[in-house]
């Protein structure tokens, strides 16, 4: 039976508490004496600066790391051993930014996987499973065929059979980790309205996000921590955003950050990148634009519009069936990395997961792995090389690592990022594609990462900047907008977000009299 989400062991207890724990990697704290309590049915946010010990402490509340030092609580009572999986599970659930869903797996066996039957012996019962798994959708408020294969689903539906399965094991209390880092604007809103739903429901949520505004629209309180420590935890109700920047950063209130203000690009300037009649099929239709030096072009879109796809072939991972793309004047095979890496094109990977890095390497070896030519002749390697380039790139986009050696996986999310952004750079790149660039990093962070691919470009680099997010393309000299694989808008200096996200939208949009 699914355990109603009202059941409360001790009732009105914290669903979880953190008291004074602390956490070490190495020589690294992670985590210093950090205080935290979520209360049922709250949604509270949790936040901080890239590096702060967010991820740490949601691996201490889910059990998939060990304190050092400090009690952690869950629905009043002290958390289960370490390594009691079963036990956590029923008690504490959490989202990540990657899905756990298996895509060839139907919805239903996904909720129920290794629980299919009641026991080992006993043959499963599919039509009986399919009836659970409806009851359960259903139970959620989530309308999805549990028939249906898991890898048709969309972001927001895996990310609900997800939340609909651990809540399936009895636990009201979620940590959703960025969760909106894959979705478009509709996607989102879809994710908050059901959280919303649930939440009156009695679950409660840690909602781990760089987008402050999310915190705002969604949660009850906030938590910030700062280089390891708790630093404030607050009621959002009133909260300005001034305040809760200063105590991510730091710094003092009301010193805004430098804002970049784009010099427009000279219109004689050579043309690096030129995109002609592009066509892959599924994805986009007929696409033409160019890119001068010392430009940045915003290329928007939502998930679906294909507008990562044209990114990608341009950076040569995909096979094109029509079209034509040039950097430099010099045309490009589809499908062929090297070739594109040879002429010039720097890629930031929509995924740094699964495009991005090498986890096990180091931080060194991930920067510096597209700068082949740069790092010995003949194809060699020269450790003294690799180990020049990639002091400068830690440097140059400040990545925070202990050592330029450690593995990257040992890097926070937004640290990690940063060395993605590194690579693509490490080649100079004279075309530079970068796919929602500042992913997963925090807001001062993101300033930096802007400015410093405006600074490429300001060194004669052509940027293309594949992205749906307002804070991205503010940092371009113009921006096209795509929606079903076809270039539908065009705008230059002084849109609004509200102008471009309307035409993300399909609300408005004509392209006519603009250069693309
Ligand atoms: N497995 C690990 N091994 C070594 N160091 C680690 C490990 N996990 C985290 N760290 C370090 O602990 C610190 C806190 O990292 P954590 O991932 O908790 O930050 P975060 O707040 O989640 O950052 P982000 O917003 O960038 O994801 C960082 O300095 C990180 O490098």
């Amino acid at each position: 039976m699914t355990p109603g989400v009202g059941d409360t062991v001790a009732d009105g207890a914290p669903v979880a508490e953190a008291i004074g724990v602390s956490k070490r990697y190495g020589a690294t704290v992670a985590l210093r004496d950090v205080h935290l309590t979520v209360l049922p049915g709250e949604s509270h946010a949790l936040v901080g600066r890239n590096g702060a010990g967010k991820s740490t402490l949601v691996s201490l509340l889910t059990g998939l790391a060990k304190p050092d030092a400090g009690t952690l609580r869950l629905d009043g009572r002290a958390a289960p051993a370490f390594g009691d999986t079963g036990a956590w599970r029923s008690r504490v659930a959490c989202v990540h930014q990657h899905s756990t869903i298996l895509p060839e797996l139907t919805v239903a066996e996904n909720l129920f996987l290794n629980r299919q039957s009641t026991s080992a012996l006993r043959p499963i019962r599919w039509k009986h499973l399919r009836r659970r798994a409806a009851e359960l959708l259903g139970t959620y408020g989530v309308d999805l065929d549990p028939a249906s294969r898991a890898g048709e689903l969309t972001v927001v539906q895996r990310q609900f059979v997800e939340i609909a399965r651990a809540l399936s094991f009895g636990t009201r209390f979620v940590v959703l980790d960025e969760p909106t880092a894959a979705l478009d604007a509709p996607g989102a809103d879809r994710l908050f309205t059901r959280l919303r739903d649930l939440r009156q429901q009695g679950v409660a949520f840690l909602y781990i996000s760089h987008h402050l505004r999310e915190v705002h629209d969604l949660c009850d309180r906030v938590t910030v921590l700062r280089d390891a420590r708790h630093v404030l935890t607050a009621p959002v109700a009133g909260l300005g955003r001034d305040t809760l920047v200063a105590a991510m950063t730091g710094a003092p209130e009301g010193r805004a950050p430098a804002r970049h203000v784009p010099a427009p690009a000279r219109r004689d300037a050579p043309v690096l990148l030129s995109v002609e009649d592009l066509t892959l099929p599924g994805a986009c239709h007929g696409v033409s634009l160019t890119v001068r030096a010392g430009e940045a072009v915003g290329l928007a879109g939502s998930a679906v519009s294909g507008n990562v796809r044209v990114g990608e072939a341009v950076a040569g991972l995909h096979r094109f069936r029509a079209g034509r793309v040039e950097v430099a004047g010099r045309a490009l095979r589809g499908g062929d990395v090297p070739g594109a890496l040879a002429a010039g094109v720097g890629l930031v990977p929509e995924d740094r997961h699964r495009q991005g890095l090498v986890p096990g390497r180091g931080v060194d070896e991930n920067v510096t792995l597209t700068a082949g030519a740069r790092l010995g002749p003949f194809g060699t390697v020269r450790p003294a090389r690799v180990r020049a380039l990639a002091g400068r790139l830690i440097e140059d986009l400040a990545i925070g690592t202990p050592t330029p050696t450690t593995p990257v996986s040992a890097l926070s999310g937004g640290n990690q990022q940063k060395a993605v952004v590194a690579r693509a750079l490490a080649t100079g790149p004279r075309v530079l594609v970068a796919i929602r660039p500042a992913n997963g990093v925090d807001v001062t962070a993101k300033e930096f990462l802007h400015g410093r691919i405006r600074r490429a470009v300001t060194d004669g680099a052509a940027a293309l900047i594949v992205s749906d997010e307002p804070d991205d393309l503010r940092a371009c000299d113009r921006v096209l907008v795509m929606r079903e694989g076809r270039i539908t808008a065009a705008f230059a200096t002084g849109w609004s977000d509200e102008q471009l996200v309307a035409a993300m939208e399909g609300i408005t949009g004509s392209a006519e009299g603009e250069e693309t």
